[in-house]
């Protein structure tokens, strides 16, 4: 049976200052950088063997940190990054005007096809995940792999998982730098394929993100 753990990067700067980054992109905080390690301390523990992450910035970084710990490369994939917020990115989100409030609540509510402008729809971002999920199926037998990439973008992969629409409300927290397991196998108890075995944990993180706080 082949596990895939999922984890968000660090908190940055950005999430510490709720500003929406979307395919934009900020520094991990001393914080964001801490969570990266005791992530890197559990995926040791844990027997990863391939980092496969976003190739934004702050997955980059996080991915760094872990594959430093487990001895292993970093592979970068496109298709993991995160939803793209159009022409939202980069604002904070308590400045949205309401029209720019009712694009970004299009996604949070669960509208078939909602988007921000010059943005990608959430079937879209469910599409490339997938696609970017079904590569970790042609590793070598044996292989773990950790997937490092992003709130909305790992949130829509493990509730499509669950047989929600890509657009469903959007209900399920992963918090900076959380680990989430999902297998693929072939139980008689479980519908065949994947399935998820742990969502959200951050037993092995010492203090709350900002992004906690906040919320
Ligand atoms: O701000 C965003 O774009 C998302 O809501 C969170 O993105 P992140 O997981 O890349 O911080």
């Amino acid at each position: 049976m082949l596990q895939v753990y999922l984890v968000r990067h660090g908190e940055t700067q950005w999430n510490a200052e709720r500003r929406i980054q979307g395919q934009s992109d900020s520094p991990l905080t001393d914080k964001g950088e801490q969570q990266a390690r005791q992530v890197a301390e559990r995926a040791k523990a844990l027997g990863i063997t391939h980092i496969i992450a976003s190739d934004l910035g702050r997955t980059r970084r996080t991915a760094e940190i872990i594959a430093d710990v487990c001895g292993c490369g970093v592979t970068l994939e496109p298709r993991l990054r995160e939803l793209d917020m159009g022409v939202l990115e980069r604002r904070h989100i308590e400045s949205l005007t309401e029209e720019e409030e009712s694009w970004r609540r299009q996604l949070v509510n669960g509208t078939a096809d909602g988007r921000i402008p010059d943005g990608e729809s959430m079937q879209e971002l469910s599409d490339r995940m997938h696609a970017a999920l079904a590569n970790c199926l042609e590793l070598p037998e044996g292989s773990r792999p950790m997937l490092v990439s992003h709130g909305m973008a790992l949130g829509c992969l493990v509730s499509t998982i669950l047989g929600l629409p890509a657009w469903a409300e959007r209900r399920l927290r992963l918090r900076n730098c959380s680990i989430s397991r999902i297998d693929y196998q072939q139980s008689p108890w479980l519908a065949s394929g994947w399935v998820v075995e742990t969502a959200g944990d951050v037993s092995h993180l010492d203090a709350p993100a900002l992004d906690e706080l906040q919320r």
